[in-house]
């Protein structure tokens, strides 16, 4: 579904990727894990056509992604960030409704849609009813990523990028954020793409990982094959321990003081 084939990208005299070459297969959960300054937002930013790349191929859907104009990449992949909405004083379910923006025409008419029953539906997934008419900017930071959340929903993308979404999140909200994007996932079949840097989440959820370091891909598989300790170590330059998780035996990272 994604082909991305020797991308390379640079700002100026600074190389953020170098060679890329990766393929994403419809409906499945990639993590992109790697230290700060390694080019994974730099990476999604190429996908989702907001940037461009220096060199390479990095094709959707065997086509060229600088072949598609705006309102088609965004009728097709939909983007999050850590701090997914600035807090503006708006209604909350406004703003869901918002993510059916590329589908509308000039008069904000859309045809052969139910807006109505799709807004409500997500509103009631992500519990967000009750907040409808409350303004975005009195509501806390998880409730607001979660209005996020119900904006890119809106948008029924086929692809969903994920830029550190639970950052700012304590860890209640962080598994609510990750399970809600699971479930959405498992109805929809999406494809999902995540960075993400708590590893122990990525290990959770990812089906695989993609390990970027200095720009470079140095590692792709599965949760079990990327994250060991040797792998860590040489990544992230500490000395973790990892263990599997008692319940479902995902490894899991423990950090130990230096
Ligand atoms: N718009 C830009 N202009 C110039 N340099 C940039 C730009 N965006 C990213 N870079 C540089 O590219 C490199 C990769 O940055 P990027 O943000 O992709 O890394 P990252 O892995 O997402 O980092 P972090 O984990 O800290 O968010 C960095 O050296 C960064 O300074």
């Amino acid at each position: 579904m994604i082909e991305v084939n020797e991308v390379s990208k640079t700002y100026g005299d600074l190389s953020a990727l170098q060679n890329v070459s990766w393929t994403i297969e419809e409906g499945e959960w990639w993590g992109i894990i790697g230290p700060n300054g390694s080019g994974k937002s730099t990476l999604l930013q190429l996908i989702s056509g907001v940037d461009k790349i220096s060199s390479g191929e990095l094709k959707i859907r065997g086509r060229h992604v600088s072949k598609y104009n705006r309102r088609e990449l965004s009728q097709m992949v939909a983007v999050l960030q850590q701090d997914g909405l600035p807090a503006i004083h708006y209604p909350v379910r406004d703003i869901v409704e918002m993510g059916r923006f590329p589908f509308q025409d000039w008069l904000g008419r859309e045809q052969n849609k139910n807006t109505t029953a799709l807004v409500d539906d997500i509103m009631n997934r992500l519990h967000l009813t009750d907040l409808g008419d409350r303004p975005l900017d009195e509501l806390s930071g998880g409730q607001r990523q979660r209005v996020a959340l119900g904006k890119v929903m809106a948008q029924e993308p086929q692809i969903l990028l994920l830029d550190e979404p639970t950052s700012f999140l304590d860890i209640y909200y962080q598994l609510q954020f990750m399970e809600l994007v699971a479930n959405w996932r498992q109805d929809s079949g999406i494809t999902i793409v995540a960075v993400l840097h708590d590893l122990n989440l990525a290990a959770q959820f990812c089906d695989k990982l993609l390990v970027l370091r200095e720009g470079e891909v140095v590692g792709v598989g599965t949760p079990d094959e990327i994250l060991t300790e040797d792998n860590i170590r040489r990544v992230y330059e500490v000395d973790p321990a990892v263990v599997k998780h008692p319940v479902n035996g995902v490894p899991q990272i423990l950090l130990s003081r230096q």
